[in-house]
Parts: C-alpha cells; structure tokens; sequence
C-alpha cells in the first residue's frame, strides 16, 4: 500500500538539516522525499503539519522481559541486585513469561518512538514471536553461560533460533550470539561462541567491564582488564556489540577503536545500580561507534530513549566539565545511525533515504515545552518527552497512529502482566 506523510518538518539524520515536505512509502521503503511526484497516488494518508518526522530511535542493549521486575530489586548493590535478586526470580520464569514481559517492554518502546531493539535473554523463540506480532524490528541473543556439560545444548539452541527466526517477517527478526559476560563465560566457552558465530555469520552481544568488582576480578584472575581479556581470545575477530563498558584500563579504548567495536552506552542503568559514568566523551574522540541503549526496566527502570539521550550528553558535559562536548545532534546520532550499525541492521536504518527502509516517527511538537521552536534539535534532545511520539512506522508498517496502537493489545498485556507477577514475586 502507497502511504503519503504530508506537511512534514522532516530531520533525515544525513545531515543536521530540517527540511519541509511531504515522505512518501511504498511497501517497505521510503520512494520519495520532499515533494510528491504526480503520478504518486497514494492509499493512506498521514498529516503531519507540526509534527517532526524522523528515523525511528534504536535500543543497542535490553532485555525486554524484565519489564516484568520493573521496580522489583531498586537501591540495592549490582551484585546482589543481580545474583540475590534478579537471577533467583528469572528461575521461576517460563516461556509465556518472557513473551508477556517482553510484550510490555515493546508497547513500551513503541510508545516512546524505538523502531528497533537489541535483546540479549532466554526463552529467545518468545522475544522473536513478540516482536514479529508487534511488527518491530529486533536482533535478539539467547543469553549464555558457561557450564561443560550444557555448554553444545547452548550452541545448538542459538543454532535452532537462528534457523527459525533469522530473517523472519521480511527481515524484522535477526539473531545475535549471547554471551552474558567474561565472569560467567570461561575462555573455553567464549571459543565456541566464537566458532558459532563464524558458523552462522552472526554478531556477539555481551556485557563488558560494566562495574568496578568486574575489573578487580578480571585482573586477579586474567591479569588484565575484561575488554584486553576478551580481545587476547580472539573476541574482537567478531561483530561485537559490547554493553556498558564503563571501567576502562589504558589502552581499552585503542582495542575498541582498532577492532570496531560497538559499545552500547546505558547510562540511566550505570547511574541507578551505582556502576558509574562511562568515558563517552574520550572513546568518541578515540572514533569508537557508540551506540545508546537502556538495559533492563530492572535497572533503569523504563524504556524511554529520550530519557537516555538528555541524560548521556548531560553526564557527558558533566564528566568532563566541558559544556560542549556531545552536542544534541551527535546524541541524535548515537540514538538512530549509530545504534543501526551496532546492531548490524541494513545500511539504510538509522536515516531517511529514497529507496531506504521505512523506519520512521512523527513527533509532535506543537506542545508548550517545545516552543519558541528556535532549535530543534535542541527541543528533541533536552526539551522533549517518549510520550510526544504520536506515530510510529517500521518496515513500511504503522503500528501506531495518533497514539493508538495498530499491532499490540494493551488490555490483554496489562492483564497478563499482573497475573505473572503473582505467581513469580
Ligand atoms: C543470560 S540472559 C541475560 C542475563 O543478563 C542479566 N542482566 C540484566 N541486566 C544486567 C546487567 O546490567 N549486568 C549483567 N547482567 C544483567 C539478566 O538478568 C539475565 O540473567
Ligand atoms: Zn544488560
């Protein structure tokens, strides 16, 4: 079906440019921007006089279900929010939990204008059947941990969901590889993620040197920093979308950049579980791709990327003492074309082309904390709110006009959700 977004303020992300005009969408993709070519007849028609459009926002790191625990283990120590809390309650989930969970978490992130997700967690046949009803776009890890004798179950399972789900609903659904993290994953396991990943071509998605009790142990053990630890063993060969690195060692940042890494920066999670503020400001200089992400509503404890942006451009000035360090359009960047490299999506995702996927929001802007409409750029990354978002498009799809969602049932969700969590709390 032809679709025409009229009247538009459209940011492409190609440059800083603001531009008036019309968006035109045949099938999956975008046929025109700027003005509406005659014989373009279009089936479905969006105004969007005072709305901005722009390329749907991406979450380079979560784990949707745990939407499910959203308030559940709050000011409490990383370690024991993860090993006391949070990994004794995942014991009691099933499958229909993580795809209750996760569907939360998608309503959520639809709301607030993400197109596209990256999701490391178990249950994964869940997480892909959630998003391809939901019709959004997601590269999904089944979380691993390292244990001998279940370790070919785990490569076989990633192995199973990739030749299920890789490729799914016209190409919305891939599949990543999921190390949890180089403290639960031995070397020995590490190798064999790595031969699956050259198996199946698919990239790794881990945790890496996200607290100071990480690092510690990294050095007793392996006598180096997790990132150098990871990379002695060949990691770096790989596609490697790498969450948090917050503590770094000299020459962490020369690995990443020299190895194109892609760090996925969460940095509500890093302030909320005490873990810190991550060097943005040095390893984009060093010319690392930095994408930003949000983890878990365990963590953060929502799913809202705008939030995300005005709070890593701030922490970044903060860090550094240097207001103009990480200008609002290169926080823009790091929350669209840097999150579609991170997760190795077409090269079209991320920005507005011709002939590039139809991943797109409209924004509302005629709203009191968007005015005098000086800058604006500036009011979408320290002015705006996830709840401006009005529609949402992906792969050509609408999955949400004017707020109402077209693909989820949100009655069915929030029902759901609450009986889980009083059979699981
Ligand atoms: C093996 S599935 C994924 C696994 O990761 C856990 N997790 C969630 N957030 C974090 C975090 O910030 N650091 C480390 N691990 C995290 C999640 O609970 C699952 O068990
Ligand atoms: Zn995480």
């Amino acid at each position: 079906m032809k679709k025409l977004i009229k009247n538009a303020t459209i940011l492409t992300m190609e440059s800083n440019r603001l531009v008036k005009g019309d968006i035109g969408i045949e099938k999956d993709r975008i046929s025109f921007i700027g003005k509406m070519p005659d014989h373009f007849d279009p089936e479905y028609e969006i105004d969007a006089r005072n709305h901005m459009v722009m390329p749907g926002m991406i979450n380079a790191h979560s784990h949707g279900a745990m939407s499910l625990l959203r308030n559940y283990a709050d000011d409490i120590p990383f370690w024991e929010w993860l090993t006391e809390k949070v990994w004794p309650i995942e014991a009691k989930m099933n499958s229909n939990d993580v795809y209750w969970g996760t569907m939360i978490s998608i309503a959520e992130m639809i709301r607030s204008g993400t197109t596209a997700y990256a999701d490391m967690y178990f249950h994964s046949e869940e997480t892909a059947k959630a998003s391809l009803e939901a019709g959004i776009r997601c590269s999904i890890a089944k979380g691993l941990v390292g244990s001998s004798e279940e370790d070919e179950q785990r490569m076989a399972d990633t192995r199973t969901l990739y030749k299920e789900w890789n490729g799914a609903g016209d190409g919305i659904i891939s599949v990543m590889a999921g190390p949890h993290a180089p403290y639960t994953c031995d070397a020995s396991f590490l190798g064999k993620v790595m031969n699956l990943s050259d198996e199946l071509n698919i990239p790794i998605h881990i945790h890496l040197s996200e607290s100071e009790k990480e690092i510690e142990e990294s050095i007793k053990k392996h006598g180096k920093s997790p990132i150098a630890h990871v990379h002695s063993l060949g990691l770096f060969k790989h596609h490697v979308l790498a969450a948090h690195c917050v503590y770094l060692m000299p020459g962490d940042i020369q690995l990443l950049r020299e190895e194109n890494i892609y760090v996925a920066h969460n940095p509500l999670s890093n302030l909320k579980l005490g873990n810190g503020i991550a060097s943005i400001h040095e390893m984009k200089e060093a010319g690392v791709n930095i994408a930003l992400g949000t983890d878990s509503s365990c963590s953060n404890n929502n799913l809202n990327l705008f939030e995300e942006m005005k709070m890593a451009s701030l922490l970044a000035k903060g860090k550094t003492t240097d207001s103009t360090v990480l200008s609002a359009f290169e926080t823009l960047q790091m929350a669209t074309k840097n999150g579609a490299r991170a997760l190795n999506l077409e090269e079209s995702i991320g920005v507005l082309k011709v002939g590039g996927k139809a991943d797109l929001i409209l924004i509302n802007m005629d709203q009191p904390h968007w005015y005098p409409h000086q800058n604006l750029i500036s009011s979408l990354v320290y002015s705006s709110h996830g709840s401006d978002v009005e529609t949402v498009i992906i792969n050509g799809k609408v999955v949400m006009e004017k707020k109402e969602f077209k693909t989820i049932d949100l009655e069915k969700i929030k029902y759901e959700s609450k009986k889980i969590v009083e059979r699981i709390y």
